[in-house]
């Protein structure tokens, strides 16, 4: 490598080889570049230092031709950057004035929009977000692999040919004939006779002997549906035979592979139902046994067991169905999920899942417990899910987890029972206990008391007690036998009155009850038509009444008065005086989609607000460790 050329003016100097090409630093160059592009970035004095620098010796003039050569290049490269510069800030400010033109104009089109469209606009963003939030309900395995069912499940049930001939126009006057209302593709038909249903006579035998001679309308295109094997959503107004819409197609299954071949040990179950509470579950399993008794005690048809899989009692006790294989499970989400863990059941041989009080399970709490249950499925199964009240948005979610659902709606998803005589009344607190035993007198027993507070059910108890009242309670904090004895006691008549906060009694029929006091008005009114569904069941006239105070919100009690205007019922002056904001922007009235109440939109549904806090106070847990 030759010697570095020594700088001009020091002793050292010597002539520099021709093809020599000087090192200028890299700040040297660009400094020079800019000069020469213009001088625009820099002093004049410090322009020609810089140009002055070595331009006595050749290689430098070389040098700083290449210098020239390089700076053209680059200030091309500049006045091209410049370029884009400008047009880039002449498009933004296109941008803007564009963003800004669209925002006038959307202002206007708001302005010229009633409130109530606002609502609904803002109601429907609401439940795109959540139903983007939420994932499909189907077992975390079909998930994982991303197995799509495309086809309902098959069975060998066919409607009577005389049936099947009716025009879609014939059925579809049946159906509105009881005020069916069906969304679903290729629908099964409305049927009006148990007997064209293609019941086995025992059956038909038995309903009869219960005084269920004609189907009810959520029967009348239930059961044909299920029977089918489509997926199905079933909506409709407390007591009016939702179990026996979902029971039957059970039983229906397990006769079809029982016939097919007799189930031995660790095989079933066919048909599995799931229940929110160990007492509905009670009710539900003790409906299927009478219905399977009735068959095996008829002869011609085979043993047909069921087992209720319920936290609370020993499962010893049915060993023998365990044992025998078993047809029909009827279960609550804890034990059944323990069970299945545990390997003492599977869901291997399982054809149909039903979930009743649906709405409930989904919610926060049972829906993961449900997730896991479907884990435990291999193959498909036809599901069925059950409400009185099921909100849209549950509507819509169930809607994406079933395959090709038909969702049969006889009234309004959350709409009261119109054979049940409301009255509200304005009782102080200090009063109520006392008003509780006048209002007592109303009816004959027997009678349920409801308050959503374990305390103030055991004190109701006691004081009607003391009242010389007859009186059972029932809350979640009962021992599984103070459960059992309480509901035993009442439904056969050996005690007057049951006090029972609302989720405990949830579902649970009960022979003819003829008042139900709903002692403290419940938050959601959701629970409130469970709590008053109570009684008025299976066509026959109930009586509810409602205690409402200063410690009832106004929404509850706007939710409570449209309830009472839908429902035709005397609506007391109290409640009338309560004014609705989204009345007077002239707004359709449509139930809240998260909970079904009438009177708010899904901005302040209360439901909502505390699926909201649990949410948070769990996050709150995760984040603190607390797990
Ligand atoms: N077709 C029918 N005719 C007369 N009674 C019936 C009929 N179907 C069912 N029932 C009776 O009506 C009562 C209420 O039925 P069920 O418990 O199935 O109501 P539900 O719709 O499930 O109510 P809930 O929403 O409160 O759970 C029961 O005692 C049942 O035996």
């Amino acid at each position: 490598m030759p010697p570095a050329p020594a700088a001009k003016g020091t002793e050292d100097a010597y002539d520099v080889p021709a093809d020599y090409k000087p090192y200028v630093p890299v700040a040297k160059r660009r400094a020079a570049l800019l000069a020469q592009v213009g001088g625009r970035h820099l002093p004049q004095a410090k322009k020609v230092k810089l140009l002055s620098g070595d331009n006595s010796t050749q290689a430098s003039r070389e040098g700083s031709a290449a210098l020239d050569a390089e700076a053209e290049r680059q200030a091309a490269d500049e006045a091209e950057m410049e370029r884009v510069e400008r047009e880039k800030t002449r498009r933004e400010k296109t941008l803007l004035q564009a963003a800004q033109e669209v925002r006038r104009k959307k202002e206007i089109e708001d302005a010229r929009k009633s409130e109530a469209e606002k609502e609904a606009e803002k109601e429907a963003a609401l439940l795109a977000e959540m139903e983007r939030a939420q994932k499909k309900l189907a077992g975390a395995q079909e998930l994982a692999h991303g197995t799509a069912y495309t086809d309902s499940m098959k069975t060998s049930w066919r409607p009577p040919h005389y049936i099947r001939n009716l025009s879609p126009e014939e059925q579809q006057a049946v159906r509105e004939k009881h005020a069916i209302i069906l969304e679903g593709e290729d629908p099964p038909p409305a049927i009006e006779h148990f007997a064209d249903m293609k019941i086995p006579k025992p059956l038909l035998k038995y309903l009869s002997g219960k005084g269920i001679k004609t189907p009810s309308p959520i029967q009348i295109q239930g059961i044909p549906t299920a029977f089918s094997g489509r997926d199905m959503i079933g909506i409709a107004f407390t007591g009016s035979g939702k179990t026996l819409t979902f029971t039957l197609p059970a039983i229906m299954q397990s006769l079809e592979m029982e016939a097919k071949l007799p189930f031995t040990r660790g095989e079933g179950p066919v048909g599995l139902i799931i229940c929110p509470s160990r007492e509905l579950a009670r009710q539900t399993y003790e409906g299927c046994v009478a219905m399977c008794d009735a068959l095996k005690a008829d002869g011609d048809y085979p043993e047909l067991r069921s087992l209720l899989c319920i936290g609370g009692i020993n499962m010893a006790d049915q060993a023998d169905a365990l044992n025998r294989g078993v047809h029909i499970v009827v279960a609550t989400p804890g034990r059944l999920i323990d069970m299945l863990e545990k390997g003492r059941l599977n869901a291997n041989n399982c054809k149909y899942l039903c979930m009743d009080e649906a709405d409930r399970m989904i919610d926060m709490g049972f829906e993961e417990d449900v997730r896991s249950i479907m884990s435990h499925f291999k193959y498909q199964r036809q599901t069925l899910l059950f409400s009185a009240t099921m909100p849209r948005k549950i509507q819509d979610f169930a809607q994406q987890s079933l395959i090709n659902p038909i969702l049969v709606n006889v009234g309004r998803a959350g709409a009261a029972n119109m054979d049940v005589i409301q009255e509200v009344e304005y009782v102080k607190q200090e009063a109520k206990m006392v008003y509780l035993l006048e209002c007592l007198q109303k009816t004959p027993p027997p009678v349920i008391i409801f308050s959503d507070n374990k305390n103030e059910v055991d004190d109701i108890q006691e004081y009607l007690l003391l009242k010389g009242v007859e009186a059972v309670a029932i809350h979640g904090s009962k021992t599984q036998d103070e459960r059992e004895y309480a509901i035993r006691s009442f439904k056969t008549g050996g005690k007057d009155v049951m006090v029972a906060s609302g989720v405990a009694s949830k579902g649970l029929d009960f022979n003819e009850i003829q008042h139900v006091i709903v002692y403290t008005m419940p938050k959601e009114i959701e629970d409130y038509v469970h709590e008053i569904g109570r009684t008025g069941r299976s066509g026959k006239t109930g009586v509810a009444t409602t205690f409402v105070n200063m410690n009832t919100s106004e929404q509850t009690l706007l939710d409570l008065k449209y309830l009472l205007m839908e429902a035709k019922q005397k609506i007391p002056e109290f409640l009338l005086d309560i004014d609705d904001p989204r009345a007077a922007q002239g707004g359709v009235l449509r139930g809240c989609p998260v909970c079904g109440g009438l009177g708010h939109g899904l901005s302040d549904c209360p439901k909502l607000e505390e699926e909201m806090r649990r949410k948070t106070a769990a996050n709150a847990r995760y984040d603190g460790g607390g797990y």
